[in-house]
């Protein structure tokens, strides 16, 4: 069973205690709209009234939007009603104006900075060079590191450190690896020679190392410390945590002060989230650890999504986290794009809206195109006229009984795009999650019933940190899910609205002190 969304009603909002109105050009920047040059373009802009509130719930009336325009006044028809619906804003994310912080801020600590990087090279575009010094150091590590395997490790050191910046990453594998050939190498040599004490041993083994790496032992001993660094954050986080820490984490090492912020606990508990990411994103990464005998074929394949990361045990296949709710396993396929119902349609694109200029932004009035050279809108930067890199967030498995949920890998600042709402752009559906589009004459709705992509799976809060907008890109209107300030490691979540959740016999799991629906069930609730 797929679960339904109700219909919303853009006009209520949760929270209301009282309001003040405010008239907003369609940028919600308040200013007056008649700028020189652009008379043409504004004359488009849509005015919408907001009643803004105390805190972060602001409900929107639309007004002269040209889609909705009598919808808005006399409210959703029969058709509409009987469905379960959720509408988009028209309205433009606010953004924070810039302003001097008159109070003291919180600044990441380096913890965050190396977690945030770790996060952003994993969702980056990675060129792999492959290794071409690969040794098995691994059998002697376990066997007895003899003098020769010793030579041969610190060898492959030397050879790494001196390459480029682009093998860092296998820089790194190989000095983390040194630190467990070093202890292996002072557990052999004292079975070698019985009579030296360990710190003799030591003493010896460094000697052997600096031998070959051509460095002072006062050096080798810094570098060591930096390499256990190294070491550490491996143990913690696994391979793919070193792999794509990037250039800081030698700073990190370096000076280990994210050491004491807890850093492998935040480590250990993100995981299998590196994991999952790093196989669905770079396959071929752990072609890398072949340097150091440890290659091994990805863990979790397909697209990133089809994981959800579990709090306790291995992350599971998407599919098979609805068995326990009675459901049958979810057929969902991701798709990049919007499919088009061609029967529903004949062909045409209904979202496409004809009084839209398709080469000018209706919000910021810059020129659109799907030519990324030639496009000067910036409203949505990571989804239009751009190279689009892999969405970073991740399917969780919540811990309060709502199933699966979206978790934001980086920071979304206010007003950036997080995902757009894809599915199959169809009609007619009733009694199912859908949501709505277009005008009260040519409608439409996207269904995420069985194709769509991670904006499915994110839930409810009745104080959201999200909100779904509606945008015109190259005349065609899209639904993103757009950030009200969303930070790493939080839950994405979006406000339903009242109509859902007066057609859904479902409890409110939100959590939150201002929830609305909290005990409430269909038919108790009076929206
Ligand atoms: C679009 S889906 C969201 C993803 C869903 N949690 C899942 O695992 O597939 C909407 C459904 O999620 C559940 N849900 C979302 N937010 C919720 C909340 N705040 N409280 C309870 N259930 C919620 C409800 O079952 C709802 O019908």
């Amino acid at each position: 069973m797929y679960y339904a969304w109700g219909d919303q009603d853009s006009t209520t909002q949760p929270c209301h205690n009282s309001s003040s109105k405010n008239t907003l050009n369609a940028s919600g920047t308040g200013e007056a709209d008649e700028e020189s040059g652009k008379d043409n373009v504004q004359a488009k802009r849509r005015k919408v009234s907001i009643e803004t509130e105390p805190d972060n719930c602001v409900s929107l009336t639309a007004g002269t939007d040209t889609n909705r325009d009598n919808e808005e006044s006399t409210g959703p028809s029969e058709e509409t009603r009987s469905m379960r619906q959720v509408h988009s804003d028209s309205r433009f994310p606010l953004r924070k104006p810039r302003q001097e912080p008159i109070v003291p801020v919180m600044t990441p600590t380096s913890t965050d900075k190396l977690l945030s990087g770790i996060w952003r090279q994993i969702h980056a575009e990675v060129k792999w060079g492959q290794p071409n010094l690969i040794v098995d150091p691994d059998a002697y590590i376990r066997g007895g590191m003899s003098k020769e395997a010793f030579r041969l490790v610190n060898t492959m050191c030397l050879t790494c450190h001196s390459q480029s910046q682009s093998s860092r990453a296998l820089e790194i594998i190989v000095q983390a690896y040194w630190v467990d050939c070093y202890e292996a190498r002072i557990v052999a040599f004292q079975l070698e020679q019985p009579l030296l004490s360990v710190t003799e041993a030591r003493m010896m083994v460094l000697r052997e190392a600096c031998a070959v790496l051509r460095l002072t032992e006062k050096e080798l001993r810094n570098r060591l410390g930096i390499w256990r660094g190294y070491k550490e954050i491996k143990e913690a986080g696994g391979w793919p945590s070193l792999v794509f820490a990037g250039s800081g984490v030698y700073r990190f090492c370096k000076y280990r002060i994210g050491f004491k912020e807890g850093l492998t606990t935040r480590l250990r508990h993100l995981r299998q989230s590196f994991e999952v990411a790093a196989d669905t994103l770079h396959p071929q990464w752990r072609q890398l650890l072949g340097i150091v005998g440890q290659a091994s074929p990805p863990r979790y394949t397909g697209h990133p999504h089809e994981w959800v990361i579990m709090d306790s045990h291995l992350a599971q296949p998407l599919k098979s986290t609805y068995r326990h709710l009675g459901m049958e396993e979810l057929d969902y396929q991701f798709i990049d794009k919007s499919v088009i119902n061609q029967d529903m349609f004949g062909g045409r694109d209904p979202r496409q809206m004809p009084q839209i200029n398709p080469d000018i932004c209706s919000t910021c009035a810059e020129r659109q195109s799907d030519n990324i050279t030639l496009n000067r809108c910036s409203c949505f930067p990571d989804l239009f006229g751009c190279v689009r890199l892999p969405s970073a967030v991740q399917l969780v498995g919540t811990q309060n009984g709502k199933n699966n949920g979206v978790v934001a890998r980086r920071d979304f600042e206010r007003g950036a795009a997080i995902g757009e709402f894809i599915g199959l752009i169809t009609n007619g559906i009733e009694g199912q999650d859908v949501m709505i589009g277009g005008s009260e004459s040519h409608r439409y709705q996207i269904y995420q019933g069985q194709m769509g992509n991670f904006t499915r799976f994110i839930n409810h809060s009745c104080n959201p940190n999200s909100q779904f907008q509606r945008f015109y890109w190259r005349g065609s209107e899209r639904i993103v899910v757009v950030s009200r300030g969303v930070l790493s490691g939080s839950e994405i979540t979006v406000d339903y609205s009242d109509h859902y959740w007066s057609s859904l016999d479902k409890v409110c799991l939100c959590g939150e002190l201002c929830c609305r629906f909290l005990g409430k069930r269909a038919g108790s609730f009076e929206g």
